[in-house]
């Protein structure tokens, strides 16, 4: 009565089967695609001769200024005519495919030197400034991803258990211990973003590490055992000592920063009577609804020589998106008042 799955995949709907656009579009096409890529090194390497190849440097993208000073990721379009030098084909790694199945990869041009500052430094001016992407481009959490991949194969060529090589598979989505057949996949670590709000104004933390001037929603990575509200409540309790109520969730983004973190975000408030901050980190104070609105206007984190400027995350990263939900949820309130 059930057809097995594999005989689907790579095929349209079949037209009595009625489901949505979306369940068709994760069964039936682009995503089967790419699974069968990494499944399959020869489909993968045949793929890469008609690929789009994103290219970084030392795990930063290679952006262009188009015309309307907004940055475009850098692709070289291979025609399937010339031969892929080696390096291309072994060390690409697979990020996606377009609507018509045209394999997306990354690859690093300059790798060879791993320098982890390299790879922050890029993202605070930049992110706010990448262009929404054209059907055929990719957007900017492929460009996360792909630079999440590249890191990931660089740093894990020898097995923990046996200390042996890795070898990666075309699509560099998993590496097999050549000595004991571990297979490893690429990791994540668990990171809780929570704004804290008192009812009128929200809580913001940098910490020495941030871009000048930047504050955002306090965050931190869960331990070991913990769930996501044990990892919240630790977090704000350690950071700026208060003690959280309610708390809601708003939405969850992979952040390749320092190293693949899966970003989970909340909501939290505390009682108007205790909102005392007594702080661990570099800063941490309370904003009004009209600071917010003003910080949200800065574009760029202010330069050495500036006056002082509050400035929040750019607007792809989530700590932005908590940021903007709780300044339109105030403003509902104010109006509503
Ligand atoms: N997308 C967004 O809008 C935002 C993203 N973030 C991200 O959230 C993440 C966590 O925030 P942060 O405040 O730094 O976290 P924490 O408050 O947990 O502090 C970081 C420290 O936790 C320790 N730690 C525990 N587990 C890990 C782990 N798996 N990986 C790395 N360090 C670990 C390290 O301490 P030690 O070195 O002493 O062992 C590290 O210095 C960061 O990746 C940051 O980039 C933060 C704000 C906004
Ligand atoms: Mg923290």
């Amino acid at each position: 009565m059930f057809r097995p799955l594999k005989i689907l995949i790579g095929t349209k709907c079949p037209p009595t089967r009625c489901c949505s656009a979306f369940v068709s579009r994760m069964r039936f096409s682009n995503l089967q695609y790419v699974n069968r890529l990494k499944e399959d090194d020869e489909a993968c390497a045949a793929a890469l001769q008609n690929a789009h190849i994103f290219l970084f440097h030392r795990l930063s993208p290679l952006l262009q200024r188009t015309e309307h000073r907004t940055l475009r990721p850098t692709a070289l379009v291979c025609s399937g005519t010339e031969p892929q030098n080696h390096r291309t084909t072994e060390e690409s790694v697979l990020i996606g495919c377009s609507e018509e199945n045209q394999a997306q990869f990354c690859l690093d041009v300059g790798k060879n030197i791993l320098n982890p500052g390299s790879s922050l430094s890029w993202w605070p001016e930049t992110l706010n400034s990448v262009q929404d992407p054209s059907p055929y481009e990719p957007d900017l959490c492929f460009l996360l991803q792909g630079q999440a991949l590249l890191r990931w194969n660089q740093t894990s060529g020898f097995c923990s258990t046996t200390g042996q090589p890795t070898h990666r598979n075309r699509a560099g989505s998993q590496r097999v211990c050549s000595s004991s057949g571990i297979i490893y996949y690429p990791k994540m670590s668990p990171v809780v973003i929570v704004l804290v709000s008192d009812g009128k104004r929200c809580l913001l933390g940098r910490q020495s590490s941030f871009p000048r001037g930047m504050y955002s929603a306090l965050a931190g990575f869960c331990d070991m055992g913990e769930t996501l509200e044990e990892t919240l409540r630790r977090e704000v309790a350690e950071e700026v000592g208060l003690e959280v109520h309610s708390v809601s969730y708003s939405s969850s983004q992979h952040w390749p920063f320092p190293h693949s973190s899966f970003m989970m975000a909340f909501h939290a408030s505390v009682s108007p009577a205790h909102t005392q901050v007594s702080c661990q980190l570099e800063d941490a104070r309370w904003f009004s609804l009209e600071e917010i609105t003003s910080a949200l206007q800065v574009k760029t984190p202010p330069r050495r020589g500036d006056p002082p400027v509050v400035w929040l995350p750019p607007k792809h990263a989530i700590g932005n998106r908590l940021i903007t939900e709780w300044r339109s949820v105030s403003c509902l309130h104010y109006v509503n008042m």
